[in-house]
Formats: structure tokens, sequence, C-alpha cells
């Protein structure tokens, strides 16, 4: 709402206002004062003026325009007034007699000749104590105006018409000699105020108290009574918006002196139109014994008895409430039916009607069945949508592997998201396949243990009942072996796309797993190249790795349980062949010849491969080293391929097929090329981490030995079986689960200072360009020298000639190198070069002109140059 809005709203924006704003009164009433003033003179000739209710100020900056100068002005207010010119101020209750004290304080003996008052009570508090604060307020005006006034002085006051006026104006009439009332053209006429102006003032020896004293002048008013009550919309804004408080400007109705009306609840329950009740009565009493008795119901609660003691202090809601009360009783009496009584009769008239039990029995039942179906229904259709939303989502790669997890609380398939990440589960379902497997006598009987670990034979293929439980239990394992192919396919394209979007993804994911291995092992482990390889495997992948590795270390009798255990991965991969389609790609490994890498490469030059070429010798060599315990590394595809060959053909012979892994490293701690590799890697680059150089200061310290190092080698992270997890947790758990181990603050110091040293010395581009400089300086001393020998082989020339040239031939040779840089001189304009056009006097050779400001700058980069120097 804008300001002029609110202001015309209430008609304010009158000339008065505009006229107060240009003339810089504080408020528009200063031209009450100002016409009141035209019309009776007192201000002219008045010496002292006491202003009661002066804030904001605006008759006090009257006063002080048209008092006589040296005349003394005093203001009080409830709220402090800002100064004006020749004024005093305070802020007091003029109702107290510490505002007494401080006027007698500063009038000493003095009286006034000019007592204004133009209060207004502050509004707040119930409507009955506003109507008597404004009269009394104006009595207290009189009071102290009595007190400080000088015989034949003025009080001016201003006064709302209502019930007190008379009285007011019967009290004044018996103090002054001249008491009229006048409203002055500035006072709207909206507005109930009026002015009275009290001149000549009687200053008699003695007041009666009586006067002056709010109980016995408005005493008598009590008595008179009126028929005329409050209009019908006073009462209803009354009830519909108490907290507008209404002043009653235009007076009281005549003859209704009584402030305080109380009624009878009976009244305000039986009235027909209670609103109106509410509006122009204080009170709702209880009287009558009828009317106690409703205090005791429970509908009559404390509140609503609260609201009954003073109806002209409550809110709207208070009134709601009364109202709703007054309903309540209503219906207690039987005055009125409620609606809700009316619906209870008609259900009544339902539940009557005679119903056979058995019947009911059998309607009851039909009805749960019916519900037991609909239930049933909609939970099946529910089940289904979720599964085709999930294929949907599948097919369009909507969604991530986690999200996955959450969606397949698939009921169709019984397979709820616990089932789905119970690998346990999972794990126990193909034990138990394998157990039946392996239970498998030769007759092609099937030993199945029951619950109490008592063999029981059942014919292969035999009953239905078997079949079906085998059945079943294929089916959950064909069904949870696609899911989680599925998984693994999804995360990898996931992958795949989260490296389309990072460039950088590959470089951090290479940092982060040699990172890994640091922290293991406190070397860092040469990158294979067919890293790529290993990145772009599915989980499964990685697990079947892993399995193949921890079989290829393991003796016989060991490779035979692995194998126990490998069986339903070698199924779960061929169900997962089955089962993907376009995912599938990523459990097929890549057939593409890929460049040896460097582990490899160094494995493959020792003297044993020299002049083994071919495929079959290489994998002779291979096997070997499998039989011999040791780790090879792969990485080619060739092996790998023939890898898979011999798989099928000997089971017991498994190679590694691609990249090494963490594991493999931990496990062939003393494997010569392992420590090949690691030593050159220290050789090349030193130890890159905290850990590492911990571990190397305690070995050297003779803190730890080396068999201690191994042994710590073996703890709960090392041990962590994972197979059968699939990537995406891998990699979520490698994260976290890993061991802290203890860095030192010297090892932290050692890293510092070798990381100084690097960052010290030159980058690649610059050692270059030195380089090439330096070369070429030496080339042109050369070329120097071999003119030298020419001048000196020269037979046409005298000796002193000859090394002169000499001379001057390696002058110039050397001096390529060290080009002497032209000088130029700093010239600063201020004093005479100030604003000098063209070569300032006295200044010679190539010169600049600078700012001083330059000059300080540069002596300042050289100062803290020198501090940083120092400091290192
Ligand atoms: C209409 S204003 C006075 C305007 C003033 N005449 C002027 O021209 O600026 C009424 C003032 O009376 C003050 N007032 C109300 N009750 C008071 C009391 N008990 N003691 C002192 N001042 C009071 C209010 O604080 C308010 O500032």
């Amino acid at each position: 709402m804008g300001k002029s809005e609110k202001k015309t709203g209430k008609g304010r924006l009158d000339k008065y206002y505009k006229l107060a704003k240009e003339q810089g009164y504080r408020a528009r009433s200063a031209f009450k004062l100002i016409q009141l003033n035209k019309k009776y003179s007192f201000l002219e000739g008045s010496k002292c003026t006491i202003d009661l209710c002066a804030a904001p100020g605006g008759w006090l900056q009257v006063a002080s325009k048209y008092m006589p100068p040296n005349s003394l002005i005093l203001g009080v207010d409830l709220v402090p007034i800002k100064p004006i010119p020749r004024v005093v101020t305070f802020a007091a209750d003029i109702t107290t007699t510490h505002c007494r004290n401080l006027l007698r304080g500063e009038m000493k003996d003095w009286k006034a000749d000019v007592v204004l008052h133009d209060g207004a009570p502050n509004v707040g508090t119930a409507w009955i104590q506003d109507a008597f604060t404004q009269s009394e307020l104006v009595l207290m005006s009189l009071k102290l105006a009595v007190e400080f006034l000088i015989k034949g002085g003025t009080f001016v006051t201003k006064v709302f018409r209502s019930v007190d006026y008379n009285n007011l104006i019967w009290v004044f009439s018996q103090l002054f000699g001249k008491v009229e009332a006048t409203k002055p053209p500035s006072s709207r006429n909206v507005s109930a105020e009026i002015f009275v102006v009290c001149r000549d003032f009687l200053a008699p020896k003695h007041i009666d108290p009586k006067f002056l004293d709010p109980k016995h002048v408005f005493k008598d008013l009590s008595s008179l009574t009126t028929d005329k009550g409050p209009t019908a919309n006073d009462v209803q804004a009354n009830v519909f918006h108490p907290e507008k408080k209404r002043r009653h400007r235009d007076g009281y109705a005549d003859g209704d002196y009584t402030l305080f009306k109380s009624v009878e609840a009976s009244t305000f329950v039986n009235a027909v139109d209670p609103i109106a009740i509410l509006g122009s009565h204080n009170q709702i009493a209880f009287k009558s014994d009828e009317e106690k008795g409703w205090l005791k119901l429970p509908t009559t609660k404390d509140e609503i008895k609260a609201c009954c003691d003073d109806l002209k202090v409550l809110g709207k809601s208070d009134f709601k409430a009364l109202l709703k009360w007054r309903l309540a009783i209503r219906e207690e009496l039987g005055l009125d039916v409620s609606t809700k009584n009316v619906e209870e009769v008609t259900e009544t008239v339902e539940v009557v009607e005679v119903v056979d039990e058995e019947q009911q029995i059998q309607d009851e039942l039909e009805r749960l069945n019916k519900e037991a179906a609909a239930r049933t229904k909609r939970e099946r259709r529910r089940a289904n949508e979720i599964k085709t939303r999930t294929i949907q989502r599948m097919q369009l790669q909507m969604t991530a592997p986690l999200d996955i997890g959450l969606e397949q609380s698939d009921a169709a398939l019984n397979l709820g998201q616990d089932d789905i990440f119970d690998l346990e589960h999972t794990e126990r379902s193909m034990k138990h396949k394998n157990r039946i497997d392996f239970m498998t006598d030769n007759d092609g009987d099937v030993l199945i243990e029951d619950e109490d670990g008592e063999g029981t034979t059942a014919r292969h293929g035999g009953e239905d009942g078997d079949d079906s439980i085998l059945d079943e239990e294929e089916e959950r394992e064909r069904k949870v072996a696609e899911l989680e192919a599925e998984m693994d396919g999804l995360y990898d394209s996931y992958r795949e796309r989260l490296q389309e979007r990072d460039a950088k993804f590959k470089v951090k994911e290479q940092r982060k797993r040699r990172a890994e291995k640091e922290e293991w092992h406190g070397v860092e482990k040469e990158k294979e190249d067919g890293s790529d390889s290993e990145e772009s495997e599915g989980g499964w992948d990685l697990v079947q790795n892993r399995k193949l590795e921890v079989g290829s270390d393991s003796d016989d009798s060991e490779s035979e349980s692995e194998e126990v255990m490998l069986k339903p991965n070698k199924k779960r991969n061929a169900y997962a062949e089955e089962g993907r389609t376009s995912k599938r790609r990523k459990l097929v490994p890549d057939l593409a010849p890929k460049p040896m890498g460097k582990t490899s490469s160094v494995w493959f030059q020792q003297d044993v491969f020299a002049g083994v070429e071919d495929e079959d010798d290489e994998m002779d060599a291979l096997s070997e080293h499998e039989d011999s315990g040791m780790e090879v590394d792969g990485g080619d595809d060739e092996e790998e391929e023939n890898s898979d060959d011999y798989e099928d053909e000997d089971e017991d012979f498994e190679v590694v097929p691609q990249d090494q892994s963490e594991d493999e490293t931990m496990w062939d701690i003393d494997g010569e090329n392992e420590d090949t590799i690691k030593q050159e890697k220290i050789k090349n680059h030193g130890l890159l981490t905290a850990e590492a150089v911990t571990l190397a200061q305690a070995l050297v310290n003779r803190q730890t030995t080396k068999t201690e190092l191994i042994n710590n080698g073996f703890n709960r992270y090392s041990l962590n079986d994972k197979d059968n997890l699939p990537t995406w947790f891998l990699e979520e758990e490698s994260k976290h689960y890993k061991p802290n181990i203890p860095i030192t603050k010297e090892a932290m110091a050692a890293l510092r200072a070798k990381q100084r040293a690097l960052d010290a010395r030159p980058i690649k581009k610059v050692a270059e360009a030195k380089a090439r400089k330096k070369m070429k300086a030496h080339q042109k001393l050369e070329k120097a020298m071999k003119k030298a020998e020419g001048v000196i082989s020269t037979a046409d020339m005298t000796e002193r000639e000859k090394a002169e040239a000499v001379d001057k031939l390696m002058k110039k040779g050397a001096s390529t190198a060290k080009k002497a840089k032209k000088e130029v001189k700093l010239v600063v304009a201020r004093g005479a070069n100030k604003g000098v056009k063209g070569r300032p006097k006295g200044v010679k050779g190539r010169y600049h002109m600078v700012d001083p400001r330059m000059k300080k700058e540069l002596r300042a980069k050289k100062r803290k140059e020198k501090a940083t120097k120092k400091r290192k």
C-alpha cells in the first residue's frame, strides 16, 4: 500500500497536513493551536507556557514561535520529544507526582501564563478503560494547570464529546472566569474532539478536591440512563473487529451513562440476536440456578467462563467460541437440533432393521473375501507395473546399479531387495546346488541331506516334487545370476558414461589405484598398460580373475576345493551369457591384441626367454612358471586366448589372464619380478608416500625388521574376502576399507624436502632452452677457434696482426653466450622532469620515463625478495 493511499484513505492528506510539512511543523495539530491562538491571543503575552502531552512537539513549535523571547516553555509527554530551541522537555506521565515534581523543579516559584493540553490516551487496554482514562487525563491536566497557573492565566484543553463533557465544562466554569468550547477549522469534522479555552483563572485559595477527583466528577453519571443504545453496526463491529478500538468520539448515547453492562447468560442463550448482545455488553453473568448449572456442563470450559467475564477484551475467535457454546447450550436445552443428531437418528433407523444372524456372518465373510481378492489383484498389478518399469528403465539405461537395487523388490521374481543383496543366501543356494551335484552317486541317484543330516535317496528326475524343488532352485539361481550379470553390465556402462563425461576419469582411476598399492606396500607399483582392460572389465570378470589368481597360487588340494567354489561361478557366467544381450560385450574378453605391459616386458627380457618367439613356446614358459608357483603377469590377449584353451583342456592349469591385481603383489612379496620393478621405481622416483617413507625409515633405523613388515601385511584388510562381490561394491569399499598406517613427522619432513627440491628444479622447457643456448655458444666458440686456426696458419700476416685477429675472433665467439643487455635508464617524472615532452635534460642513451610510484614499488619488490631469500 502506498503512503499517499494510506493517508488519503483516512482523509489525512488535507491542506493542513501539506502546510505543516511546508512550514516544518512536526504535526498538523500545530495549526489547531495557531487558530486557537489567533482567536484568543494567549501566546503573545505569555512568559511561561506548559504544554502537557506535547509529543511530537507541534504545539511547542507554535508556542516557541508566537511567545515573546526569553519566555519559558516546558513540554511533557510520555514519550521523549526531540529538542526544540528554547523549549525544555521531559518524558513523564502527567498523572503522576513525578511529573508534578519535575515541573516544580523547573518552574521554581514561577507561575505559568498558559497551560496547554492536547492529550489523547494511548489505546490498547479494554475499551471501557479507554473511555475512563480519556476523561481522567483532562481532569489530571486541569489539576496540574490549577497548581501552576497564574491568576488570570489560560488553560486550553482538548475534550471529547462524551458523557463526561458537561461535567467537565461545569468544573472548568467553577475555576475560570471565561470558558469557551471551540472547534478550530483545522480539526477534522469527523473527529469528536473539541477544544475548551478556559481563560481568566480565578485562582481560588481553596479548591475543592472533589473538582479534581475523577470518581467524584464522573460519579453522578452512572445514575443517568438512556434508551438509545449503540447502533447495530457498532455492535457488529465490536464483535467481529474487536481489535479496532472505537473511541466513541461522537460521545455516548444521551443518558447512557452506565459504562459497565452485564447480561444474564439465559438472555444471551435465548436471544434472537446474540451478536448484538455480545457487542453491547461487558459481561455475561450466571446468576440463576439454571445458569449456574450450565457452568458445570463440560461444554462450559474455563476459557468460556473467562470470556464471559469481560466481553470487551475478547478477540474474534473468543466471540466465535462463545457463539458455539451458546449453540451447545441450546441443543442441551432442546431449543436446537444439531445436524449431527439428525444424522444419528437416521443411522439408528437403518440399524434397527432385523437381520438374520447367519446371513449377516455369510455377508461379512463374502465381503472379506472380496476385499482380499481385490487386494491381491491390486498388489499383483502393482508388482507387474514395477517390473515393466524396471525393465524399461534398464533397456533405456536409465537405471544405475544402485537404483536397480532399490527397485528390485520384484514380487514376480520372488526377489525382494534383500534377496538381491543377500549374497550369503545366493551363495548358500549355489552351494546347495553343488552339494546336490556332488552327492549324485554313480547310479544317477541324488543324495539329499535332510534337516537332521541324514541322507535320503531320491531318483534323479524322479518324483515331481523333487523336480520342482530343483527347478525352483535353478530358476532362482538363474535369475540371481542374470540380475547380477545385468547389474555388472549396467555398472560398466555407467562407468563408461562417467568416462565420457569426465575427461580426467582415467587418470583419476590410475592415480587411485596407484595410491592404493602404495598404501599397502610402501612403494609404487608400475602401472600396467593393461589397466585399461581392467577398467573396462565388468565386476564379474574381476571376480573371475581374482579367483583364477587365487587358484594359480594354491596347491593341488586347495585347487580342488577352489574348483568347487568356482563351479557355480562358471555356471553363473554361463547364465549371464545367456541372459545378456547388449551389455554382454563387457563380459567377453577383448580379443584385440594389446601392447605388452611394462612388467611383462621386464619379465620377458630375462635370458630364459631369449629366442623364444613362437606362441607354443611362450605358453610352455608360462606354464613352467605357474608350476614353480611364481606369478606371471599377463595383459597379452594371446596369452589370454591360450589360457582359455588350456582351461578347457585342463582345469588345474589357469593363467592370470590380464592385469596384476593388488592381491597378487600382496601374496608375492618375494617375487623376483616384483622386486626388480620396485627397485627400479624407487631408484627413479624414490619413495612417494609418507607411509612408505615411515616404513623405510623404521627399517633403516632398525625399529622394525623385514619379517615384521611382511607379517604386518597380513591384517584384516589383506585377508578381506572379495569373492562374489560386485565391482561397484569393491570400489566403494576400497575408499574406506584400508589400513591406517601411522606416519611420522620425520617422514613428512623428508617428503616435503624432496618435494621442495623437485619444485626448485626448472621445468623441462626451461632446461631444454638453457641446454640449447649452451650448445649454440659452444658451436660458436668452436667455429671461432677454427677460424683462429686459419688465421694462425696464414702466412701473409705478421705475428702481431695474427694475435690481434685471433683475439678479436675469440672475443666474438665468446660474446654470444653473454650478450650484454642494453641498459635502459629510468627517469622519474618528478620536479623538472614532470610533464616534460621529449628527452629530459642531461639524460643520455636509452631512457624510460617512470612514475615515482613505480620506483617505490620496485624497491619494495626487491626488499621482499631479499627477505624471502633470508628466510630460506
Ligand atoms: C495528539 S498527541 C499531542 C500532539 C501535540 N500537541 C503536538 O502538536 O505535537 C497526544 C499525546 O498525548 C500523550 N499522552 C497520552 N497520555 C499521556 C500521559 N498520561 N502523560 C503524558 N502524555 C500523555 C501521548 O503520548 C501523545 O503524544
